[in-house]
């Protein structure tokens, strides 16, 4: 097990390359169980949730070669193996094996999710859904069952908007017979990278990026090739980073549209960010301001991103206040950086957050992806060492942080934690 160890105060300059986007990468890899021959997936992101996706696909009898970050996925001969424990609790996403093998195989069972703990999680809309096309869903001992004779479309309405449920409907819905449509979707990008994969395997969707999805159902889809989208959560993170230590940073490889309303904020905040094809350069200007935001479904401020925004507010002058509408209790990062000095205050929902001040090293635990990502960005800023546990987290969200950090001028390496250590970070 190891940890990370930043020595704050470095100027980060220079360009950073931003990877394929690990929520569409979550998605696009089951959804190729749909096919019936070879999928070919670029630009995949070297981390932990993809190849542990990669490995579920084998588990069910699906051939899948890496090419570097391109995986070639043969379903031919995948059958709906359940999947009740195991690398499925690993993360979030293994529950896109249930939209994908009921649309494929009429029944599947998929152990409930993992990922990041951000308060309850439910999968509630998903079951609405899959339900709603004539699957009987049933939850036995921590495992969800479905069963369908067969798919049919049907009408259905979200009570929440949800990227997870939005994407497992479409999954379900594209074999379905007859015509799905699903009112009140998400929009997330990643979202329509997804309809795109699915588009070119044969499928019929229309209105993808809209609040009302729909899907006329095809008897069989094809393989094809499909290159993946940006990161714009990791994209955010290195421009936030950039804002908060940087000197003058460029981030490569990146759609901006998809970051408007981060980007909004740091202008407020008095970052100057010019946009050009792919790039973003961001150059902070000292003193920052603060800001208050409230995360919203997209096109809103991501709520992916309100952690490691926490952390460029304690450099800014004056109170900010964050309030996360999506998940109110995805505030593990606040006690971690109170260690390190930070000045924040939680008052309901909100994280209120003082500055300016200069943050001090501290040992602190990543909690979750973000949280994560959070702490990284507070030792850039800090005085002195910044150790940093729980990456097991960060590894699942950020390829090669390390390097690109170090590439970008920062002090920042790894170290195998001692035995101690593991067993203190244990019974933290
Ligand atoms: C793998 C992946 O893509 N993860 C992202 C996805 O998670 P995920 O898809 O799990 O998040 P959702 O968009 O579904 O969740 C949005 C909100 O809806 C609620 N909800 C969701 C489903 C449901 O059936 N019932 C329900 O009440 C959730 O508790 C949350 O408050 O979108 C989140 C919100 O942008 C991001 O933080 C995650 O990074
Ligand atoms: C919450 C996140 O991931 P997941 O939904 O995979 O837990 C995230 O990417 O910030």
């Amino acid at each position: 097990m190891q940890k990370m160890l930043i020595e704050g105060g470095h100027l980060l300059n220079g360009k950073v390359r931003i990877s394929g986007a690990k929520n569409s990468a979550v998605a696009l890899l089951p959804a190729a169980i749909l096919a019936d021959s070879d999928v070919a997936i670029e630009g995949l992101p070297e981390i932990s949730d993809v190849y542990t996706l990669g490995d579920l696909l084998e588990e069910i009898g699906g051939k899948v070669a890496w090419d570097g970050q391109t995986v070639h996925i043969n379903p031919e001969n995948m059958v709906s193996m359940p999947l009740p424990n195991g690398k499925v609790k690993k993360l979030r996403a293994s529950y896109y094996f249930m939209g994908a093998m009921l649309g494929k195989f009429n029944k599947a069972v998929i152990g409930l999710p993992g990922g990041c703990y951000l308060g309850p999680r439910p999968i509630d809309q998903h079951i609405k859904g899959f339900e709603a096309l004539g699957a009987e869903v049933t939850n036995e001992q921590g495992a969800i069952y479905l069963r369908a004779k067969e798919l049919r479309g049907a009408r259905i309405y979200l009570d929440v908007v949800s990227v997870g449920a939005t994407i497992n409907i479409m999954l379900a819905a594209v074999k379905a017979k007859g015509k799905t449509i699903i009112e009140n979707a998400a929009k997330e990008p990643e979202i329509i990278d997804v309809a795109t994969l699915l588009t070119n395997m044969g499928a019929k969707i229309k209105g993808v990026g809209t609040d009302v999805i729909r899907i006329e159902g095809v008897e069989t889809l094809h393989g094809c090739r499909h290159t993946i989208i940006p990161d714009r959560i990791e994209a955010g993170t290195y421009t936030i980073a950039a804002a908060a230590q940087g000197k003058e940073v460029i981030i490569d490889n990146v759609i901006s549209q998809h970051l408007e309303s981060l980007l909004a904020k740091l202008r407020e905040m008095g970052v100057s960010i010019e946009e050009s094809d792919e790039q973003l350069l961001i150059r902070p200007k000292n003193p920052l301001k603060s800001v208050d935001l409230k995360t919203l479904v997209y096109p809103g401020f991501p709520t992916d991103l309100q952690q490691p925004f926490t952390s460029l507010l304690t450099k800014a002058v004056n109170t900010g206040v964050i309030t996360d509408t999506i998940y109110s209790a995805r505030l593990k990062h606040i006690d971690e950086l109170r260690r390190m000095n930070a000045i924040i205050k939680v008052e309901g929902g909100s994280a209120i957050i003082s500055g300016p001040v200069q943050l001090q090293g501290a040992r602190v635990k990543a909690t979750d992806l973000r949280a994560g990502a959070s702490l990284i960005i507070a030792g850039l800023m800090a005085n002195g060492i910044t150790e940093i546990t729980g990456l097991e987290h960060i590894d699942r969200g950020y390829e090669k942080v390390t390097e690109k950090l170090l590439n970008l001028g920062a002090n920042v390496w790894r170290e195998e934690m001692t035995e101690k250590e593991i067993v203190q970070f244990q019974n933290s």
